[in-house]
């Protein structure tokens, strides 16, 4: 190995940056030409690819965002797109990438490495939590905290007025947003698209409300099959039919996906860019190197992809029984 290139897709990610610096400087340390690529799988057809130093990533360990920028790319879904990528990376001599994202992301690498064969490992680089073959991925946490913090806000004033809030969370397909989020702050539901959501039972509790409680937190994950938090807000709003009692929603949105990484954020990307550079040099391809059970492993894209990994029952249930 002689020559790698590496990139952000997708949604950006806090502790993509920690990521990018572990690959950078992990390269380096074994005398590895490393190669940064902007705007992900589009800057990888435009020819976006300049060549990095140590001091290239410092001082970037603990900031949000992507220093290498990320993009979400038509033209590489083309076996045309892709081939112009391929003849951008070849004309340098690039012989391994590293490629820090998402499913979508690593769907993408699945199918370049399959038509042109450079060796690929990716790093679980997305706050949704969503990828077979790692714990936790990088920016998660991150993402976790923001929503916890500003439920905590929120149920400030939802006590003072007793109001019942609806909080939308980020996760397109995935619930582990909403259910850690749900769980530190001490929501009463959680609606999440993995499990199917009971609104006739939300709406008889919210009736009864006033017998146990004054005010309520029902966190939506932006996925959820009945609708986002708006939508849902309505349908529960109308069934409760109560003029005393306030109905809000609070959509928190890309918040959810800046500021500074968490120490676990950064340290997990640290030791996934580590990995994904050592797996190239050992062998290791189209698979992406992630952490389970505290050890760092290699699963294949494909399982990444195609497995699920369930949101854990006694969560749920967690939800349930403490906001009795
Ligand atoms: N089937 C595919 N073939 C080729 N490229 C793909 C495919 N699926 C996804 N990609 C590429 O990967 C990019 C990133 O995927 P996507 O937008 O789903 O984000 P992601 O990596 O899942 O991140 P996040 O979870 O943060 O949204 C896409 O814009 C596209 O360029
Ligand atoms: O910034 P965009 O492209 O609207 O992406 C939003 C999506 O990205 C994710 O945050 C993942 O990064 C999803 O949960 C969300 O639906």
């Amino acid at each position: 190995m002689k020559k790698i290139a590496v990139f952000t897709s997708g949604g950006d990610a806090p502790g993509m940056n920690a990521c990018i610096r572990a690959v950078v400087r992990t390269a380096i340390f074994h005398g590895i030409e490393v190669y940064g690529i902007t705007y992900g799988y589009d800057g990888m057809i435009a020819g976006n690819i300049k060549k990095m130093q140590s001091h290239s990533v410092s001082n970037i360990i603990q900031r949000g965002g992507t220093i290498l920028k990320s993009a979400r790319s038509e033209e590489f879904m083309t076996k045309e797109g892709r081939k112009k990528a391929y003849d951008q990376l070849k004309a340098l001599e690039i012989d391994g990438i590293v490629a820090i994202g998402g499913d979508g992301t690593f769907t993408g690498a699945k199918v370049f490495f399959e038509e042109f064969g450079i060796p690929t490992v990716g790093c679980p680089g997305t706050i949704d939590n969503d990828i077979y073959g790692t714990d936790y991925t990088i920016g998660f946490d991150t993402a976790v905290n923001t929503a916890l913090e500003a439920i905590d806000k929120i149920r400030d004033t939802a006590a003072a007025h007793d109001r019942i809030f609806f909080v939308e969370v980020m996760g397109r397909d995935s619930g582990y947003i909403a259910v850690e989020c749900g769980i530190g702050g001490g929501a009463e539901f959680v609606m999440v698209p993995e499990t199917e959501t009971d609104l006739k039972k939300v709406v008889k509790s919210l009736k009864n409300l006033r017998k146990s409680k004054s005010s309520s937190i029902i966190v939506v994950a932006e996925g959820d099959e009945e609708g986002n938090a708006e939508v849902i807000m309505d349908q529960v709003k109308n069934k409760v039919n109560d003029e005393d009692k306030e109905f809000k929603v609070t959509t928190l949105g890309h918040i959810q996906r800046g500021g500074n990484p968490t120490a676990r954020d950064r340290v997990l990307a640290s030791r996934c860019g580590m990995a994904a550079v050592d797996g190239l040099i050992s062998g290791q391809s189209n698979c992406m190197a992630g952490v389970v059970n505290g050890d760092v492993i290699y699963t294949s894209f494909e399982d990444c992809i195609g497995k699920t990994k369930p949101i854990k029952g006694d969560h749920l249930k967690l939800i349930e029984i403490l906001s009795i």
